[in-house]
């Protein structure tokens, strides 16, 4: 008996502290779990970029860089918030629009789905153009609405997404958050601000999914997403839909086609297949059954600021105000393609020829992941309307794509500088070298 109250006095107190302990390491974990979970890190720092924004210099250098410079187009000057302004389209079409003289706001989160330090570089660019890019997320309603209050916007170009087609199985909630949620906070705004402002946004070339007929026209079937991805952008063209049935919003949706470039996205294939070849390492080129092969209609990047400057320049307004729809507005889709699709293995053929280096390639079925067999665009309707007419064919993109490369993923050792062997560095500085 004596024992035992021993025994329990003692064991008291440390079942208390073990129980605390593990309290905590329970926490602790939580925490963790928390702040590195993929969509609640996206969403932790979006919020926490929100106090990054106000303040009376923060709206002199919006309304300074919304300014545009006089210019003898036929539209006059815009005045443009180009969301996703840090991701890949989205500088180059702030670059060329204020390059002609429109007035450009970027937003962009700067979210890590790929290495923010190219996302930071590109910044830079933006800036030296007198592009202000402010850092928020598209799902901050506050920021989007000081941002109309600051500046009354005559057009959104809408491109922040989330991007990647064989992502959207790792990462489902992200294309919700950012495609769906946050194009909805979008066009929440659009419709309550006053002038409402005509909008163009991004959609894919992925939301023909399984559809066989050939070339793909804007008339085609769009009810078979083979990805999440690709079903988050085809939901994004009925929600435009409805805000302008509802609100009197002029809404064109653009379909890309697999958009490459200089500052392109390190997580498309042309990309990593550069880095990975250079380095000797062994790339995965899919195919489909009975040894089909996949194909792409590779779009280079600088047609498609022309087909997204061609959308901008013949938006019709928004008829809309203050959230009541006035009269119909226009409701446009079009196809940005290049017409001309190319094999996977011979985009590989070339940038081995490019990169003067023979790639290791181990051929694969294509796994269940949402890719599709092949795509290709019909763009006589971007021909008629926007006047849209690709000039680069693939050969010509990738060579420029890979000069870009070579100075600043090589030679410069940025922090998103990629090592590669040292075949590939000589070739990509011929490379270089030979386009002056
Ligand atoms: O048009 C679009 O709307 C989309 O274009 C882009 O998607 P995709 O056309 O899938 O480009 P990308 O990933 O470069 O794969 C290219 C090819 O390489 C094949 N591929 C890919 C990886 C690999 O390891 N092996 C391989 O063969 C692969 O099977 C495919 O055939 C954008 O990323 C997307 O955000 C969206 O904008």
């Amino acid at each position: 008996m004596e024992k035992s109250l021993y025994v329990h006095r003692y064991r008291w107190p440390f079942a208390i502290s073990k129980l605390a302990l593990w309290s905590l390491i329970f926490i602790a974990l939580i925490i963790f779990l928390f702040f590195h979970s993929p969509s609640s890190s996206y969403s932790y720092r979006s919020r926490r970029l929100t106090s990054n924004w106000g303040g009376p210099d923060w709206e002199k250098r919006v309304q300074r860089s919304a300014r545009g410079r006089f210019h003898t187009g036929s539209h006059g000057h815009l005045s443009v918030l180009v969301t996703g302004a840090a991701g890949f389209v989205g500088t180059h079409v702030s670059v060329a629009l204020k390059g002609r003289g429109d007035g450009v706001v970027g937003l962009d989160n700067f979210n890590e789905y790929y290495d923010p330090s190219l996302k930071r570089a590109r910044q830079k660019l933006l800036d030296r153009n007198g592009v202000f890019v402010v850092e928020g997320d598209i799902n901050d309603s506050n920021l989007l609405h000081k941002l109309f209050d600051v500046v009354p916007f005559t057009h959104v170009m809408h491109l922040a997404a989330q991007a990647g087609v064989r992502y959207a199985m790792k990462n489902p909630s992200s294309y919700v958050h950012s495609n769906i949620a946050g194009l909805v906070n979008v066009l929440e705004v659009c419709k309550s601000a006053n002038p409402q402002p005509a909008i163009v946004w991004a959609s894919s070339s992925s939301v023909y999914g399984l559809n066989s007929k050939v070339p793909f026209s804007e008339k085609d079937r769009t009810d078979q997403p083979a990805s999440l991805y690709a079903a988050t952008k085809k939901a994004g063209e009925e929600i435009a839909h409805t805000y302008n049935h509802i609100y009197g919003l002029s809404i064109t949706g653009l379909r890309f086609f697999t958009v490459y470039g200089p500052w392109g996205r390190p997580d498309m294939a042309y990309f990593f297949f550069t880095k990975d070849i250079l380095k000797g390492k062994a790339i995965t080129i899919f195919e489909g059954p009975n040894h089909a092969s996949v194909a792409r209609d590779f779009t280079y990047i600088d047609d498609i600021v022309n087909g997204c400057l061609g959308a901008l320049d013949t938006a019709g307004k928004s008829t809309g105000s203050g959230g009541k729809k006035k009269g119909a507005a226009q409701l446009r889709v079009f196809n940005l393609g290049n017409t001309s699709p190319v094999r996977v293995s011979q985009l590989v053929s070339i940038l081995e020829k490019l990169l003067m280096v023979k790639a290791k390639k181990i051929v694969l079925p294509m796994p269940r992941n949402g890719d599709v067999l092949f795509t290709h665009a019909n763009i006589s309707s971007a021909q008629r309307e926007l006047g849209y007419k690709p000039t680069t064919d693939l050969q010509t993109g990738l060579k420029k794509f890979v000069r870009w490369f070579s100075i600043n993923c090589l030679r410069e050792s940025r922090s998103f500088a990629i090592s590669a062997s040292d075949a590939g560095v000589r070739s990509v500085m011929l490379i270089s070298k030979e386009n002056g």
